[in-house]
């Protein structure tokens, strides 16, 4: 199985601030990785930096083998941002032109052409909002609007996603339904990267888990990370190394 990303003793700050400390991990294609960790610990830095949008001050990102800072070929990404889901008023177009843009760049010369319209509508059917394709997006719900992001991801034929807390804002409901819809991707062969901060939520979902409180505290297969005390020592409770750092 080949690596997805590659994140070599990467290190970023902002200013002063360090964000994200000589972390190292891979991701290997297929996986299912839930990154999780306090709040300010560096999730959001963390994936940006694993995507490209961010470089690395100190070690290297490989994305598809490239750097990640460099990687051009944007539409195998699709990237969820956090609260993208609450940005929808700024938005006066249709879901189906939303799924659209992600047809651009596979459409000869700039033109939208007969099988674009039929992946932007098989990826509207996979995500299960292909009644609502000729609302406006800023007409959906929190939920509905995180299933057309997925949707546009789906048509520019993505090998990857990206998804920052996508469920912030979402009824329960919704959250199961947008989760079952992630699993059954990632059964498919999609390559996922989620930040969500329910702890419980995302280890019913995710196969790999990466906790992080600026640097790596713990990275392996959920079962691994449940058995062990990376919560305790990622969120600095209880027993456990940050406890040992800090007595
Ligand atoms: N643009 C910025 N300028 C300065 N500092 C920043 C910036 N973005 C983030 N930081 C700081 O970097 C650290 C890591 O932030 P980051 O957003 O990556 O964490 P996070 O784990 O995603 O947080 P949350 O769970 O609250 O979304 C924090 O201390 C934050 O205050």
């Amino acid at each position: 199985m080949s690596s997805v990303i590659d994140v070599e003793n990467v290190t970023f700050a902002y200013g002063n601030t360090v964000a994200v400390e000589d972390v190292t991990l891979s991701v290997e294609e297929g996986t299912f990785l839930g990154l999780i960790g306090p709040n300010g610990s560096g999730k959001t830095t963390l994936l940006h930096l694993m995507i490209g949008l961010k470089r690395p001050d100190r070690g290297s990102v490989e994305l598809f083998g490239e750097p990640a800072h460099a990687f051009e070929d944007g539409q195998r990404i699709g990237y969820v941002a956090q609260r993208s889901g609450d940005r929808g008023e700024a938005m006066p177009v249709t879901v189906r032109e939303t799924v659209l843009m992600g047809r651009f760049a596979h459409a000869g010369h700039g033109r939208l052409r007969e099988r674009d319209y039929e992946s932007a509508a098989e990826a509207l059917e996979t995500v299960g909002i292909d009644h609502l394709a000729e609302r406006r997006i800023s007409q959906l719900s929190g939920g509905q609007r995180q299933r057309a992001f997925i949707a546009r991801a789906l048509a520019s034929e993505a090998d990857l996603l990206a998804l920052d807390e996508p469920t912030v804002g979402v009824d329960a409901d919704s959250q199961d339904q947008f989760y079952a819809l992630l699993d059954d991707l990632n059964r498919r062969g999609m390559t996922i990267i989620l930040i969500e901060h329910e702890v419980d939520v995302l280890t019913q979902h995710v196969d790999t888990v990466a906790c992080i409180n600026r640097q790596l505290h713990h990275h392996g297969d959920t079962v691994s990370f449940m058995e062990s005390d990376a919560i305790a020592e990622t969120y600095g409770v209880g027993a456990g190394i940050l406890e040992h750092d800090h007595p």
